[in-house]
């Protein structure tokens, strides 16, 4: 069967890490990028230019789309990479593709795959671990891999699409590991974004600052309230203590991050909303539904808020 020798695969949201996973897919794969019509422009003139980790030079071959009905029936599985707080609209937008399909969520936060869930009944959660940035129309670049994709069912009977998936992604030249528990994956990679996201947004800095004398004690307080919180939600997160979490970060993802900057930044320099609420935000909300105390949280999450809601402030 055709497909199964070279899947069809919609990217929807394809920015930093949709287009870097689109330029990667298309040796393996048919692969469809729903993205904004300044990347489909450069794309269809000269092809998506990568460079990086991921490999340097030009990928032709990707068909950008702005709709449902350029996209054929019966894909294989659909990957979402478009932010958190644009995945209702993206999956509202593209329904009629992903009804009935797998679909895969590589997006950051909490959240996302419960808003998925409402529009197909195979939903995969996934982390990835890299850092994507675009340059331009048509033009990213990937840093820094500091752990392999990880992917796993969230809901529906997706054994098989999982290892369709996995398959696929695996054949790219991406690293990828099947998780069992995909709800726990997800708040563990979770702690890094809320532990370095905000700062570096509103400090306009790469991640390396969190482990600087000045804020590494507010760092450390984010991540305490957020176990605590996530103690009371009963997730199994894999480091026993904040304290164990807290020695992994300042050993291996500061560094292996430190002149990087997270997504976050990007969105408040380029006067975009944040996925706060997925993050930091969240922490503060089921903390106050719990009676846990977050005030680190909630105090980040208010200056990101002012900050989106001031883009212009000097
Ligand atoms: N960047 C990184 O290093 C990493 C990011 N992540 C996560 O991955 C997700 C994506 O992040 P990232 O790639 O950085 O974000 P980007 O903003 O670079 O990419 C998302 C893209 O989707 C576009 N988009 C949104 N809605 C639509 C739509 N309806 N049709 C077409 N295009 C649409 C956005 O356009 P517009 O901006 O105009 O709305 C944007 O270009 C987030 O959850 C992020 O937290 C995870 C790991 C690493
Ligand atoms: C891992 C990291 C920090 C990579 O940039 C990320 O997830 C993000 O930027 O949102």
């Amino acid at each position: 069967m055709e497909s199964l020798q070279r899947p069809v695969v919609p990217i929807l949201g394809a920015g930093a890490v949709g287009l870097s996973l689109a330029g990667k897919l298309e040796s393996v794969a048919t692969v469809y990028a729903a993205c904004r019509p300044a990347h489909a422009g450069a794309i269809r003139e000269r092809g998506l230019v990568m460079e990086g980790i991921w490999g340097n030079g030009t990928v032709d071959g990707i068909t950008c789309v702005s709709g449902s009905q350029e996209v054929p029936p019966g894909v294989d599985f659909i990957i979402v990479t478009a932010k958190g707080t644009d995945t209702r609209a993206i999956c509202e937008e593209y329904a009629a593709v992903i009804r009935g399909r797998p679909v895969a969520s590589l997006q950051n936060g909490i959240g996302n795959e419960e808003i998925i869930a409402g529009y197909t009944d195979t939903v995969i959660g996934g982390t990835v671990t890299t850092n994507f940035s675009v340059l331009g129309p048509g033009h990213v670049r990937v840093l820094s891999e500091s752990a392999p994709m990880r992917l796993g069912v969230w809901s529906g009977d997706g054994g098989a699409a999982l290892d369709l998936l996995i398959g696929v992604i695996r054949s790219a030249g991406i690293p990828v590991e099947a998780d069992n528990d995909i709800r726990s994956g997800k708040w563990a990679k979770a702690l890094l974004n809320i532990a370095v996201n905000p700062i570096c947004a509103l400090l306009r800095a790469p991640v390396e600052v969190a482990a600087d004398g000045e804020v590494r004690e507010t760092v450390a307080a984010l991540i305490r309230e957020t176990f605590a919180v996530a103690g009371a939600e009963g997730v199994r997160l894999p480091w026993a203590t904040a304290d164990d979490y807290l020695a992994h970060l300042f050993s291996v993802q500061v560094p292996d991050f430190a002149a990087v900057y997270p997504s976050m930044y990007y969105d408040l320099r380029r006067g975009r909303r944040t996925e706060i609420d997925l993050l930091n935000g969240y922490i503060a909300c089921l903390g106050e539904r719990h009676g846990i105390e977050t005030p680190h949280n909630r105090c980040i999450a208010g200056l990101v808020r002012y900050a989106e809601a001031h883009p212009d402030a000097p």
